[in-house]
């Protein structure tokens, strides 16, 4: 049946879906064609594309599943046989498809546009009526036709005008009802929906059935039991429909009359109630179809929609359908004029593009002819229904042909040819349409575009229990005396509403061609084959496209999305747009003849060096991707951190006040404690209570844990802990305590040699301490054993090996020996041994004086800070020249070192100042003078004493 074949459908599906994804395009797909060339079949392939290219999450699945279930249920409803296709669409049908950012479907949207309704009351030879009516006689199971009051039988329905011909072999029905009712429930009808949708449906049927006699001009109901299945399934008083069946109220300026019917206007009437019902079903079936499609977020979304709407119709006999169908085939045409041919050849003369015309008919003077307000078909037709008078069919036709025969594309009867007068009645006009000339019979327009349905039919309808009649037959329809617009008004103005929705979208052509007049496949009547081609305009179309270019966008968009691609662009171009485009152009390296710059726009001829540009794009977005993603991740983390940080300083801010208010609060208890103490002890008046007790032994406990916690680690460190005054005999004790452990880890880490000298310094102590000035100096330094230079070293080695015996040298200084008459200094060197005590020469070390150290009676030393020591020799032992006067520079350590040999301390004796008497040779004395003064001597005075002065 087709010509176009289904790769091309998803070529152009492919191309639309790509542009709104990856432009941001909203697009539309149009979908033309004669009745019967596969527009719905073509539309429903585009939605399987989409289904089928797009995302496989739950949710869009659950969408495209409505979207693909929307079909059989508005074809059911919508669709009928013709003699030009046994699926013919009699409405028209626009639907949105509303993608998110990632391409998926979210949702959708129709419209629908004039149902032929009058197909519901009769149908042309070889017809059927709507589809459903069959689908529910041959699909519903026994109980359901019961319940519905419908026996099987089409030719018990008068609305089946042509009885058992609706069974039709290529159509099964019952398989068809299954698919319809699956459907339903996909679309999220609810079961009491169905119910109530079905119920109009058998209504309907029953309403054709009613029938009526006159008797004295008033009509009678015939069969007052369809009447009653009517009320019984819409839900309305049997008596009341009765009535409203053969009678008329008017309410002219307040004066309400009723009046009866003749039978034809009873006719009329339940006639205008069967179309309006059904008709008014099938809009409440959209809008409930697009209440389950609507998208559930709000977040901004790119719509694609598809226009299938019926195709050119030229029968034997055309009424007002075909004049409504075929003036939207016009007003189309016009619009791929407007968007194609015409655009497209200004926009080549505007960009400054070298243009050859090439020629088109331009169909507005048609679209003019039917619409244009007060001269138009549309507006005269209007104009008759609503004058005073008796307005016929015939006389519009006279109004017509008297206004529009001077027009080129209106014939009348008198104006046609021999040849044309002779198909033509005196009731009918023909018009050449875009598509060919059409005849139409008058017969029927006023009375279909005046659309009258009386207001006791719309007054029962409205107070029926069915859900659906309720809805769509409002009160406020039935108390609104303004007369609503004409159908033909209302069809001209929804098509002025596509036409702008249309223009605000990017078209796609899918433009099907009908090979033959007899739906059978693989014939193509090169007749009608190319009459379509030529009136479509396809040929012009061709010409533009192959002169023209493939492609052309606004330098502005083209180098937003390729200025990645040469580095002169990437990534910030601050210069012209159109010198940015260029040097993407030949960083690519277009051909000459490829492409043109416009004054706004770029040009490219053939698709793919479009296609090679995309690629090279596409490769690069991954690149581009990368950086994006970097910063963004980037940015993500520095929020991150941010957050963080803010939330650090929160916690530290609060925990801090917990902190400040936790101490407040144990102070505030201590103050309590001590409070309640003091108040305890001023109540027991001395006495200690055992609150009391409790608060000293509390504060034993805090003193001995401040205590171990503050305790002195070094044995010199004399700070102590301050106590209560309840611990103080406590605390000296443990003070002492502490003081010896101290002092004994001290000890039992001492090394020999520090053990050594501690001993010394404890025996010069016990010898000097406050008995001589120059003791404290002695306490701090080291007590040495050697205090000679290093060739005085040398000499007593010799005199080592040649005197001692191997006697070991214990202490060794230098001194002044002072003579015993005249007191005249002499170095010498002291040795100390075992038994000895040495003098030396200081220079030679020539022996001068061996003392045994038992004979050394007293070791005589001044109180004062003086070096001297007088060693006592008892007279005895005079040989040895008498007393030893001597300086020491170390005195304290000379003396200790000597009583650490004698172990006699007593021995040692401390003068005060004055004079001291010493022995010399042969029982004389010597005097030495001791006294203090600023400037030390020892030396022999003026008294011919030896003088000592020691500072003060
Ligand atoms: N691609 C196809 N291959 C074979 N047959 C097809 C194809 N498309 C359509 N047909 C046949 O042509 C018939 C008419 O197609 P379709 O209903 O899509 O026409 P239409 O243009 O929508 O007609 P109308 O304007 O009357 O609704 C279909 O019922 C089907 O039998």
């Amino acid at each position: 049946m087709l010509l176009i074949c289904a790769c091309f459908r998803f070529a152009v599906s492919d191309t639309a879906y790509r542009s709104l994804t990856e432009e941001n395009r909203g697009q539309c797909i149009l979908i033309s064609g004669e009745s019967g060339s596969g527009k719905t079949e073509a539309s429903k392939k585009v939605l399987q594309f989409i289904a089928a290219t797009t995302g496989h999450k739950a949710q869009v699945e659950t969408v495209k599943d409505k979207l693909l279930q929307s079909n059989p249920v508005l074809e059911a409803f919508g669709n009928a046989k013709t003699n030009r296709n046994d699926n013919s669409s009699r409405f028209g049908k626009y639907m949105d498809i509303s993608f998110d950012s990632l391409g998926s479907p979210v949702g959708g949207n129709i419209l629908n546009y004039l149902l032929e309704k009058s197909r519901v009351i009769h149908q042309n030879p070889r017809e059927r009526n709507f589809h459903i009516f069959y689908q529910l006689l041959a699909g519903a199971d026994d109980e359901m036709l019961t319940k519905l009051h419908l026996k099987r039988n089409l030719d018990t329905y008068f609305y089946f005008t042509h009885g058992i011909e609706g069974r039709v072999n290529t159509i099964d029905d019952h398989q068809q009802f299954q698919q319809v009712r699956k459907a339903m429930t996909v679309i999220e009808l609810t079961e009491q929906e169905q119910e109530d949708i079905f119920a109009i449906v058998a209504s309907v049927l029953h309403m054709g059935n009613v029938g009526f006699t006159e008797e004295e001009g008033k009509a009678q109901i015939l069969k007052p039991e369809c009447v009653e299945a009517v009320s019984k399934l819409l839900g309305c008083t049997t008596s009341k429909l009765d009535r409203a069946f053969t009678h008329r109220t008017i309410d002219a300026k307040g004066d309400v009359v009723t009046s009866p019917l003749t039978r034809e206007m009873a006719i009329y009437a339940r006639d205008a109630l069967a179309k309006a019902v059904y008709d008014r079903l099938f809009t409440w079936l959209v809008t409930r179809l697009n209440t389950s499609l609507q998208p559930k977020q709000s977040q901004k979304k790119e719509v694609m929609g598809i226009l299938d709407i019926y195709g050119f119709e030229i029968f034997q006999r055309n009424s007002f359908e075909q004049f409504c169908i075929n003036f939207c085939n016009e007003k189309l045409q016009q619009l791929f004029i407007e968007l194609t041919l015409k655009s497209e050849q200004e926009e080549y003369q505007k960009e400054g593009i070298e243009w050859e015309h090439v020629e088109y008919f331009n169909n507005k003077v048609i679209c003019d002819l039917i619409e244009q307000k007060h001269k138009g078909i549309i507006s005269l037709m209007d104009e008759e229904c609503l004058r005073p008078g008796e307005p016929t069919d015939k006389s519009f036709l006279a109004k017509m042909n008297e206004n529009l025969s001077s027009h080129d594309h209106y014939i009348s009867h008198r104006k046609a040819g021999k040849d044309l007068q002779k198909s033509m009645s005196r009731e009918e006009f023909c018009l050449k349409h875009y598509a060919g000339d059409v005849i139409y019979n008058v017969d029927g327009f006023l009375d279909k575009n005046n659309d009258l349905l009386f207001r006791d039919l719309r007054e029962v309808m409205s107070e029926t229990t069915n859900s659906i009649t309720k809805e769509v037959f409002p009160v406020s329809d039935v108390m609104t005396k303004k007369r609503p617009d004409t159908a033909a008004t209302q069809f001209k103005n929804s098509l002025n509403q596509l036409m702008e929705i249309l223009m605000n979208k990017e078209p796609s052509y899918i433009r099907c061609i009908k090979p033959n007049d007899d739906q059978r496949s693989g014939i193509f009547d090169d007749r009608i084959v190319t009459h379509q081609v030529k009136y479509l305009g396809l040929m012009e179309n061709l010409r533009v496209r192959r002169a023209g270019f493939a492609y052309r966008r606004p330098y502005e968009m083209f180098l937003q999305r390729y200025k990645c691609l040469t580095p002169n662009t990437w990534p910030n171009y601050h210069g012209p747009p159109k010198q940015g485009v260029q040097d993407i152009v030949c960083h690519l390296g277009f051909e000459k003849d490829e492409y043109r710059m416009g004054n706004t726009k770029i040009f490219i001829r053939s698709p793919r060096t479009l296609f090679d540009t995309e690629d090279a794009f596409q490769a690069k977005k991954h690149y581009i991707a990368t950086i994006i993603q970097k910063i963004w991740k980037g940015r993500l983390q520095r929020l991150r951190y941010l957050k963080m940080r803010e939330a650090a300083i929160t916690i530290e801010k609060w925990s801090r006040r917990f902190l400040a208010r936790k101490q407040a609060e144990r102070r505030y208890k201590a103050v309590n404690i001590i409070r309640s103490f003091i108040k305890g002890f001023i109540t027991r008046n001395g006495q200690v209570t055992d609150m009391n007790k409790a608060f000293l032994e509390l504060a034993k406990a805090q003193y001995l844990i401040r205590l171990s916690k503050n305790l002195p680690t070094k044995l010199l460190d004399t700070s102590w802990p301050s106590h209560p005054v309840v611990c103080r005999e406590a605390s000296a004790l443990l003070h002492k305590l502490h003081q010896s452990w101290l002092s004994r880890k001290y000890r039992l880490a001492l090394s020999q040699e520090q053990k050594r000298q501690f001993q010394l310094k404890v025996l010069a102590e016990s010898i000097f301490k406050d008995k001589k000035k120059s003791y404290p100096q002695s306490v701090g330094p080291q007590f040495v054993d050697d205090r000679l230079t290093e060739e005085q070293k040398a000499l007593r080695q010799t005199f080592q090996q040649n005197h001692l015996n191997g006697d070991k040298i214990l202490y060794s200084t230098s001194v002044i020996k002072y003579d015993r008459h005249g007191y005249k200094p002499r170095e010498r060197a002291l040795l100390l041994t075992n038994k000895h005590l040495y003098i030396l020469d200081g220079k030679t070390f020539k022996l001068k004086h061996n003392l045994r150290l038992e004979i050394l009676q007293e070791l005589v030393v001044t109180t004062e800070s003086d070096n001297l020591l007088l060693l006592r020799i008892p007279t005895e032992y005079k040989k040895d020249k008498g007393d030893l006067i001597l300086e020491v520079d170390h005195i304290i350590e000379a003396i200790t070192k000597i009583v650490d040999v004698t172990k006699k301390s007593q021995s040692v004796k401390i003068m005060e100042p004055g004079t001291i008497s010493h022995n010399l040779i042969g029982g004389k004395q010597g005097v030495i003078d001791i006294t203090t003064g600023t400037n030390p001597v020892i030396a022999k005075g003026k008294s011919g004493h030896l003088l000592v002065v020691a500072t003060p």
